[in-house]
């Protein structure tokens, strides 16, 4: 019997429209590469004499041991138990507060200056965490370096996030930097909180990616303005203000081009072409904002290498792929995807497009707008907490009327000030376990407000991650349910919280920690909340 054979069918060749980058040769197949250990001769005379002549001549005999070894057990400054502030501006103790720190205690600066409340996202720098400071009281995010500094370059290298942050004026686009320091050995910077990813989010328009395009340009021209890059731009460090303004962030790659350094090349499903030549240029970063563009606009995931990689670095845009756009979008996408640098859009042509113009004193408007509702609504709430509170302390109340308060109040009910009843619990509670948690398995962030796979520890006292929110797949992989879901309304504005800060799909009420602080308030033993209207109907019966 002859054997059939049948051809596969090919896909159609893509239209290349230049010639392809040059890929790595790799060597021949044939080529041979001697071994370092020679396969034995017969006899093991001969076999010593092969190794003899194998070995390397000796090093020269040095006079004395390099002082690293003569002192086995010397610190570097970094590794100094006590925290230090981490800034090129001024000294660096001087940023840090030291008010809630206590030296003699075995737990951080971090554990105890924080309340931690959950686990935001993971890179490749470190953790981050929603954390509380209990010097002010304000929600921030806290970037705990996964690793202790290798070495002084390895330090230095890390350190440089803080002094791009420090060196970048602050930018209603880019996120705000507050402190940094450093302690055993790991790096902290405290940001701002913001509301999860654009890698979590979808834009359900084309008119919502208008208004991501339009915030990140602003971003880019602060940036370049000062002569930095940021070479990582990509949706997962594009993150969401509460009023829905997507804010530039991690800002580990970013380089000083006043600097003379050589740069990193970030993601590489959003990699300029030129950076493989190592030529680092404004253009690059215009390149990453079109690929996170074009990935948000036509919902696909980039390719990391291949063939698709190449063409997408060729100016061709598979018509499959963005026939639903609008041709301005098309138009905008293939200026900042050009595959010649110097013939790529530079951010200032952009911004200075007619439409471009335009949408952006749209978008300016409309979050101007957004914001000042939001800081109205959230005066208005102050000056009513603040007439409630001089109402109940004022009206003097008849004795019988008063509420009955325990005889020996505990602990917990005595301390009236936030931060005394959170720190207990954080102490007891919150900070068991050594952070940063290294061994956490991994976890499915969908709406960057909690961590499943976080201890539920985590969670202040005994209200932890509710369990109804999340879709329990396996031990290390949970899944939240759909009643936790994306939220887009920050784009169109639909539904504002009108909590200080909230989670982009969780409100106040549905996050674990805004439940917990409800009950905190809510359920103290011993001292149950009274109607005031059902106060005075009781005197009135009695009377
Ligand atoms: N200020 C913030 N507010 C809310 N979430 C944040 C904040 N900063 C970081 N995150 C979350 O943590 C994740 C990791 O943060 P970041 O990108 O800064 O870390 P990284 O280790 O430098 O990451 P990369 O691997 O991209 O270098 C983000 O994708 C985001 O989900
Ligand atoms: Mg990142
Ligand atoms: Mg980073």
């Amino acid at each position: 019997m002859t054997p059939v054979s049948f051809t596969m069918p090919m896909p159609p060749e893509p239209k290349v429209l230049h010639t392809p980058i040059p890929v790595p040769i790799f060597f021949n197949e044939g080529r041979t590469f001697s071994l370092k250990k020679r396969a034995p001769a017969n006899g093991s005379s001969s076999t010593a004499n092969a190794l003899c002549q194998s070995l390397p001549p000796r090093p020269p005999s040095k006079g004395c041991a390099p002082v690293s070894r003569m002192f086995l057990n010397h610190e570097y400054s970094w590794s100094h138990p006590r925290p230090r502030g981490v800034s090129f501006r001024k000294s660096a103790e001087q940023n840090l507060s030291f008010s809630h720190y206590d030296e003699s205690k075995k737990e951080s600066y971090f554990q105890q200056c924080f309340q931690c409340i959950c686990i935001l996202g993971r890179g490749s720098f470190g953790e981050v965490y929603k954390v509380r400071s209990l010097e002010d009281g304000q929600l921030y995010a806290v970037k705990c370096s996964m690793e202790r500094f290798r070495g002084v370059g390895d330090r230095q290298q890390k350190l440089q996030e803080v002094l791009k942050h420090e060196r970048l004026p602050p930018h209603p686009n880019c996120v705000t930097f507050k402190k940094a320091w450093e302690e055993k050995g790991r790096l902290y910077i405290q940001t701002e909180l913001c509301q999860g990813s654009l890698q979590q989010l979808l834009p359900s328009s084309e008119g919502e990616v208008w208004d991501i395009l339009s915030d990140l340009l602003c971003a880019l021209r602060h940036l370049h303005s000062h002569n930095m890059l940021h070479l990582d731009i990509k949706p997962a460090n594009v993150f969401l203000s509460t009023s829905g303004r997507c804010k530039l962030g991690d800002f580990g790659l970013v380089l000083d081009l006043g600097d003379k350094k050589d740069g990193m090349e970030g993601d590489p499903r959003y990699m300029a072409p030129e950076l493989l030549q190592g030529k680092f240029t404004p253009a690059a970063d215009v390149f990453s904002l079109g690929m996170t563009i074009l990935e948000l606009a036509c919902n696909i995931e980039l390719p990391k290498g291949g063939d698709a990689w190449q063409q997408l670095r060729q100016g061709y845009l598979p018509p499959e792929i963005t026939s639903g756009l609008s041709p301005m979008m098309l138009n905008i996408l293939q200026m900042m995807l050009h595959p010649n640098p110097s013939k790529r859009a530079t951010v200032f042509q952009l911004c200075s497009l007619p439409f471009i113009r335009r949408i952006l004193w749209k978008r300016n408007l409309s979050l101007k707008l957004k914001e000042s509702l939001r800081s109205m609504q959230a005066a208005i709430q102050w000056i009513m907490s603040l007439v409630c509170w001089s109402w109940f302390s004022l009206i003097p109340l008849p004795p019988r009327w008063k509420l009955k308060q325990p005889e020996t109040p505990t602990r917990s009910e005595s301390s009236s000030s936030y931060s005394d009843t959170q720190q207990d619990s954080l102490k007891d509670e919150v900070f068991h376990f050594p952070l940063p948690q290294l061994d956490v398995s991994p976890i499915i962030l969908r709406s960057g407000c909690h961590s499943p796979a976080l201890p539920s520890r985590l969670s202040l006292g005994s209200t932890s991650t509710p369990q109804h929110l999340y879709r329990e797949i396996d031990h290390n992989h949970i899944e939240r349910s759909e009643d936790c879901g994306p939220d887009m309304s920050w784009i169109s504005g639909s539904s504002e919280s009108t909590s200080p800060v909230r989670t982009p799909s969780c409100s106040s009420s549905s996050s674990p920690m805004g439940d917990d602080l409800n009950h905190r308030k809510q359920r103290r033993p011993g001292f149950e909340p009274k109607n005031l209207l059902s106060l005075f109907e009781e005197a009135s019966m009695e009377e």
